[in-house]
C-alpha cells in the first residue's frame, strides 16, 4: 500500500457507558478510496467524527497525515473536504452564495464556477437552498466538499437520496478526484457504490471490523452463486454432481441454489444436464460474488453465532 495518510489503531469510542466503536484498526494510502461499510448503528459515523477531530477517541491511536485529529485540528482541517450526512447550508443564501462563502472560507484557492459545471449546478446558481430537492442539495455538499480539490475527502453517504444519473454523475466526480490522487473515505449503504468506486473496505458491525482488504480480495474469497427454478418434481439426487453446495432450505422453497467455487464448471455441467433432459431453467442467474453477498455473510454470521 502507499504511504498511509491515515492510521487506525486499536480504536475505541464511546457514548458514556455504550461503547460504539471496539477496537478498530485500518489504513488509507495516499491516493486510496476506502470504503467504510457496515449494518445501521455499527461505528461509522462515529469512526468518521473520530477521523475529522470532531470526537476525541476512548481509545487507541488515530493519525491523519501523522497528526493526531483531536489535537491537531486547525493542520489537518485545511487539507481535507467533508461531506457530513446532514448538511449545514444555510437555508437562505443562493446556491451560488453559499459556494462563493464556503470559497471564502477556505484556504485553499477555489473555483465556484467549475464547482457549479461539475455537479450540474449552473441553472440553480441562483436559487435560495431551501428550494432546492434533495438531491440537488446533496449535489450542493458535494460542490462545497469538493471546492479548491482537497487532499483528503470524507464522503458520509454522498448519495443517498440521489436518483440514478445524479448517482451516476456523483461516482464520476469522485472517480475524477481519485485518479487526481485525492485520497477518500467514504461510507454507504449502496454496496455497489463501493463495489464500484473502492480499492479497499472494512465492513463494521456493531463497533467491530468483520471483514476488510482490497475488493478483489474480500469477493475471491466469497463463493460464486447459480440459481434456477427447481424443475417441477425434480428431487436433489437427480442433478449433476456440481462442485458447489446446493442450499437446501431453499431447494425445498422451489428454487435451486448453489454456492460455488467452480462457477464455470459447474454450469456448464448444470447447463450440460439440463439439454439432455430437454429441460428449460427458468429465472436462471449465474454470478461471480457481489459486496451484497459478502455483507449477508457477515449478518448471517453474526446471526448464527
Ligand atoms: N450521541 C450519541 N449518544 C449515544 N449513542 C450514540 C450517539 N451517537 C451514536 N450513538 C450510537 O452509537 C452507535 C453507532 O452509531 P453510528 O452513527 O456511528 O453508526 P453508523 O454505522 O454510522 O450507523 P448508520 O449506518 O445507521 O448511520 C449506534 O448504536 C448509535 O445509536
Amino acid at each position: 500500500m502507499r504511504e498511509p495518510v491515515i492510521t487506525v489503531q486499536g480504536l475505541r469510542c464511546a457514548y458514556g457507558s455504550f461503547e460504539a466503536v471496539r477496537g478498530i484498526d485500518f489504513e488509507v494510502g495516499q491516493g486510496e478510496l476506502f470504503a467504510l461499510l457496515g449494518t445501521n448503528g455499527a461505528g461509522k459515523t462515529t469512526t468518521l467524527e473520530v477521523l475529522e477531530g470532531l470526537r476525541p477517541p476512548t481509545g487507541g491511536a488515530v493519525r491523519v497525515f501523522g497528526l493526531r485529529p483531536d489535537a491537531d485540528r486547525a493542520r489537518i482541517r485545511p487539507r481535507t473536504g467533508v461531506l457530513l450526512q446532514d448538511s449545514g447550508a444555510s437555508g437562505e443564501l443562493t446556491v451560488l452564495e453559499t459556494l462563493r462563502l464556503w470559497a471564502s472560507l477556505t484556504s485553499r484557492p477555489s473555483d465556484v464556477d467549475e464547482a457549479l459545471v461539475a455537479l450540474d449546478l449552473v441553472g440553480k446558481s441562483g436559487v435560495r437552498v431551501n428550494r432546492l430537492s434533495g438531491g440537488e442539495r446533496r449535489r450542493l455538499d458535494l460542490a462545497v466538499a469538493t471546492l479548491g480539490g482537497p487532499e483528503l475527502l470524507f464522503l458520509d453517504e454522498p448519495t443517498t437520496g440521489l436518483d440514478p444519473e445524479s448517482r451516476g454523475r456523483t461516482w464520476d466526480l469522485v472517480e475524477k478526484l481519485v485518479a487526481g490522487g485525492t485520497t477518500v473515505v467514504l461510507t454507504t449503504h449502496y454496496l455497489e457504490e463501493a463495489e464500484r468506486l473502492a480499492h479497499r473496505l472494512a465492513i463494521m458491525h456493531e463497533g467491530r471490523v468483520a471483514v476488510s482488504g482490497a475488493v478483489v480480495d474480500v469477493l475471491a474469497r466469497e463463493a460464486s452463486r447459480i440459481g434456477f427454478d427447481r424443475p417441477e418434481g425434480l428431487i436433489a439426487a437427480e442433478l449433476p454432481a456440481v462442485s458447489g453446495a446446493i442450499d437446501p432450505d431453499e431447494f425445498a422453497k422451489g428454487r435451486v441454489e448453489i454456492r460455488t467455487r467452480a462457477l464455470q464448471d459447474d454450469l456448464a455441467l448444470l447447463l450440460a444436464w439440463a439439454g439432455a433432459r430437454g429441460e428449460r431453467l427458468t429465472r436462471l442467474r449465474a454470478h461471480h460474488a457481489s459486496l451484497a453477498d459478502v455483507f449477508h455473510g457477515v449478518r448471517d454470521q453474526v446471526v448464527a453465532a
